[in-house]
């Protein structure tokens, strides 16, 4: 069982306070968060203790044989029972069984948490599955792995923990310099099942659409300009991701169920509006939607600054310039933006105030809410948005798409349906694999510049 690594002395610990020198963070599941997890405490002093699945022991130990502070070793027993704090960071799907395993080799009177985007199934097996003499204090960072953690909201679950254990904790994550968000586990699944469901969804579908209508859509002059902009990379870094961590959010999550499916009849709705050319209702509907969600004339709920700068998403397109431009903007061909639409009447529709969740936002979703927001707040848009709606057929073949998407993956989440979201997923993320490379960065430097305008 010895490994190089055990002879190696810790690192001089920098951020580690005096009492804490023997605590030692477990992070059981080595992917993309554990990972991140594990570079970022080390870095700041902490000792990690870290393992995957036992197949995987022999190239975490190659790839972390420079670092003296993380210890791989073969199995998560040998974690749990060695960890002070243990973090498991794996698939949603897989945590009752994961925790079931290692969960008795907890080592008396440590802490555990998880990393997983859905509080609801990690709690019960936490309680399932935890000797009783351990304290139970979970976590979720609000991003992906490749995001600075700096000013990004950390969710705290202190679920069933003494104050001492939970300051511990916090002195622990303190070093990924993220915002402590203090929820319990069922406001947090609340709260992004309100935020980050529908998002997802939106670009799920729009991803299935394009794919239907074998599409690229940066290539020619249909989806060109800020808004459009969004779409596309964002579409994109999700399609890149590993699927799980979207399928597990939406079907794992009770509170998502409602969101998912209501976004789906709300693109219906608006779909069959427009197709009937029912522009009065229409109308009614979207105005209606707009003062529920960013409030009245005269009282709005958005900021007095835009969530998003003009301007600042126009520099982040995957397409090339047409021959025929001169001054290099082309300019954008008008949209319904029936995904955005559709997403408002969502909220307008389950009540929810976006705003009131910022604390708890991802990059992602506070992207989308300024996309959202642009529409809304700048004058004449939502008016030429519903006038193409009504009159225009260019986006209708991609509407109709993106409505069928939109209800397949309601149907899939609501009849918990793993394998079809899976398999959904996948056939898509295959259509856009070559792009991916390119797109990932070009979507990076987009989320990195709205993160810095968020701080100007
Ligand atoms: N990616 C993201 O943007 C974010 C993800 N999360 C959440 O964090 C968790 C991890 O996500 P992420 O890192 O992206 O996913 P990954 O798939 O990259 O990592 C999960 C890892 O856990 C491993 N694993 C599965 N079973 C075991 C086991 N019995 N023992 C040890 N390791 C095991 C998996 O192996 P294998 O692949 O072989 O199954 C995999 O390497 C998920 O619950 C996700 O919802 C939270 C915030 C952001
Ligand atoms: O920002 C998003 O919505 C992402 O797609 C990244 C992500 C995925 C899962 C999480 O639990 C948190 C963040």
């Amino acid at each position: 069982m010895s490994t190089r690594q055990d002879a190696m002395p810790t690192q001089t610990l920098s951020q580690v306070p005096p009492g804490m020198e023997d605590f030692v963070v477990g992070l059981i599941g080595m992917g993309d968060m554990g990972k991140m997890y594990a570079r970022r405490l080390s870095s700041a002093g902490w000792r990690i203790m870290a393992c995957d699945r036992e197949e995987k022991y022999d190239d975490l130990i190659k790839e972390f044989s420079g670092n003296r502070n993380i210890q791989i070793l073969r199995n998560g027993h040998l974690v749990a029972r060695a960890s002070s704090y243990i973090i498991y960071s794996v698939e949603a799907a897989a945590i009752g069984r994961v925790v079931a395993q290692y969960g008795p080799s907890t080592r008396l009177g440590a802490i555990v948490g998880g990393q997983t985007s859905c509080k609801d199934p990690e709690i019960k097996a936490f309680e399932e599955h935890l000797p009783d003499d351990v304290d139970i204090v979970s976590c979720h960072s609000l991003h992906g792995p490749n995001v600075d953690p700096k000013g990004q909201p950390l969710v705290l679950i202190k679920h069933r923990a003494s104050d001492e254990s939970f300051a511990k904790v916090e002195t622990v994550l303190r070093c990924l310099g993220s915002k402590h968000v203090y929820l319990t586990a069922a406001e947090h699944d609340r709260i992004t099942a309100d935020t980050q469901a529908v998002t997802h969804a939106a670009f799920l579908s729009m991803g299935k659409a394009w794919h239907a209508n074998t599409q690229f859509p940066w290539e020619g002059g249909r989806y060109v300009g800020g808004i459009e902009n969004v779409k596309i990379n964002l579409m994109l870094r999700i399609y890149a991701q590993k699927w799980h961590v979207y399928a597990g959010l939406a079907i794992l999550n009770p509170e998502a169920h409602k969101q998912i499916g209501q976004f789906a009849r709300s693109t219906t709705e608006l779909y069959y509006l427009m197709l009937e050319g029912r522009r009065d209702e229409l109308r009614k509907r979207v105005y209606a939607a707009k003062d529920k969600v960013f409030g009245k004339e005269g009282s709005p709920k958005w900021g007095g600054r835009p969530l998003l700068r003009g301007g600042l998403l126009d520099r982040f397109s995957l397409g090339t310039r047409r021959e025929d431009e001169e001054d290099g903007k082309q300019p954008p061909m008008q949209n319904n933006h029936l995904s955005l639409l559709a997403m408002v009447d969502c909220w307008s529709a389950l009540g929810i105030v976006p705003y009131d969740h910022m604390i708890c936002s991802t990059p992602l979703f506070r992207l989308w809410l300024g996309v959202a927001e642009h529409l809304f707040r700048t004058p004449g848009l939502l008016d030429e948005c519903l006038r193409v709606g009504i009159e225009d057929n260019t986006f209708r073949r991609d509407d109709l798409q993106f409505t069928i998407a939109a209800c397949g993956w309601a149907e899939c989440v609501s009849l918990r349906q793993f394998e079809t979201w899976r398999e959904r997923f996948a056939v898509t993320q295959r259509f856009f694999e070559p792009r991916f490379k390119g797109a990932v960065e070009v979507g990076n430097a987009m989320i990195k510049a709205v993160l810095e305008s968020d701080l100007e």
